[in-house]
């Protein structure tokens, strides 16, 4: 087993001893969210659970794990990214800095550790998508930039970016250890998923946890930022462990909800940087689903696409068939979000009214 199992316990079992420490520190560094009228939670919560993520890999990872292959520029990256989402969810940075910050720090990783996106795959079916050293690095900085706020933007209700960063690291994890090799990834995906459940289920307040936290986005761009690191170097390497597009299917619900909202974005003039409550979940919460509805609706979404990845993977179809599948679906995404949420949320709303009418009737009287 070597470092993989015990370099996972060991992340898992400081990400947990950890939040009790960051509760009193979030408390005097200004590290909690206040509701305001786009936050509709109740009183102020710590924003540590992604704190608590980070340091429980950080510190496994240097006391257990080796540095190589490009991991000690990972870390140092992260160990950045993570600096700086701590200080903008305490004190809120420009948006533009946030954005120049992750290009700056994509691009380290890139040329730090000689690790980009080279090829995609025959994604068209016309032959394997080359994209050299040049283009290889951009989109590798896109990707970045894309997953770091993909997790950011899904992290608007209990239990979602820590469900959604899960389902995509245990489906990376089943395509590793079904390949040879990969022991590094596996560690890393393994220390990540064990990291992550003490903050996910005091996110959402499973006993002993009886007063929730928040990811923060510190730790949903780590998160962003892991995947995009892990999925590079298992598509890229020679022999890659399995085919970049299915790790679009891996981010699906994500990767999905953030190119929706950009279009939306796009289409109504509006900045792509501007926060609303346009997310697919609160289009969820508008139709009527309680936040836990939503998150179950969601998650299960989510398993079944990175199944369909999984399967895709595993029966060989070949990878345009994917990539084409993944387009159909988004499509149909876009449609539906464009009629039948609207009718949903029409048919609620009039529904709420019928259901009022009579009770203010009986006032009036
Ligand atoms: C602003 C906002 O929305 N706020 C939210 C948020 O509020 P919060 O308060 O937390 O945050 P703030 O508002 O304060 O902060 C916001 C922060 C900022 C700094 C603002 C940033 C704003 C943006 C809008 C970001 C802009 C993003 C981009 C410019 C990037 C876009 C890039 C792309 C879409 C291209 C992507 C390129 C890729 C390669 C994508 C793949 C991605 C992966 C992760 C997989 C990676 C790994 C691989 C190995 C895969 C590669 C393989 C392939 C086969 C990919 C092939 C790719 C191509 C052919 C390229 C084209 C493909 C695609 C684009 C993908 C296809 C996709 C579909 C068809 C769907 O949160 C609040 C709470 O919720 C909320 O209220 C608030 O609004
Ligand atoms: O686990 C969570 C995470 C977030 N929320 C709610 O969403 C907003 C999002 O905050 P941003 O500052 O836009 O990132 C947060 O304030 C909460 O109201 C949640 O309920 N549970
Ligand atoms: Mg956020």
């Amino acid at each position: 087993m070597e470092y993989f199992g015990s370099t996972g316990l060991l992340a898992g079992l400081i990400a947990f001893l950890s939040l009790f420490p960051l509760r009193p520190f979030s408390r005097f560094s200004g590290l909690l969210d206040e509701p305001d009228h786009r936050k509709t939670h109740n009183g102020a919560v710590p924003l540590i659970g992604g704190l608590s993520v980070f340091i429980g890999l950080f510190v496994a990872w240097l006391l257990l794990a080796p540095l190589g292959s490009g991991y000690g520029v990972f870390l140092l990256c992260s160990l950045l990214l993570v600096v700086m989402g701590a200080v903008d969810d305490a004190r809120h940075l420009p948006a533009m800095f946030r954005l120049g910050a992750q290009v700056a720090l994509g691009a380290l990783l890139v040329f730090g550790s000689g690790v980009w996106l080279d090829q995609f795959g025959n994604l068209l079916g016309f032959g394997v998508i080359e994209l050299g050293w040049l283009l290889g690095p951009v989109v590798t900085i896109c990707a970045v930039i894309a997953a770091t706020n993909m997790f950011n933007m899904i992290d608007g209700i209990d239990g979602l970016a820590g469900s959604m960063s899960l389902v995509a690291l245990l489906g990376l994890l089943a395509l590793l250890v079904s390949a040879e090799g990969f022991r590094l990834e596996i560690t890393l995906a393994l220390a990540l998923v064990l990291a992550m459940v003490p903050y996910w289920l005091a996110n959402l307040r499973v006993p002993p946890f009886r007063s929730r936290v928040f990811m923060g986005d510190a730790g949903s761009l780590f998160i962003g930022f892991s995947l995009v690191w892990l999925l590079t170097k298992s598509t890229q390497l020679d022999g890659a462990a399995f085919r970049p597009v299915t790790a679009l299917w891996l981010v699906a619900v994500p990767l999905m909800d953030m190119v929706a909202i950009m279009l939306r974005r796009a289409r109504k003039g509006q900045s792509m940087m501007r926060p609303d409550r346009e997310h697919l979940h609160h289009i969820f919460l508008r139709a009527g689903f309680t936040d836990r509805q939503a998150l179950v609706v969601i998650v299960v979404v989510a398993i079944v696409m990175a199944m369909i990845g999984l399967a895709g993977e595993w029966l060989a179809v070949p990878a345009w068939i994917m990539c084409g599948a993944f387009v159909l679906l988004f499509c149909g995404y876009m449609w539906a979000l464009a009629h039948v949420w609207r009718l949903l949320v029409v048919f609620r709303s009039h529904r709420r009214h019928r259901e009022e009418a009579p009770a203010e009737a009986v006032q009036k009287r």
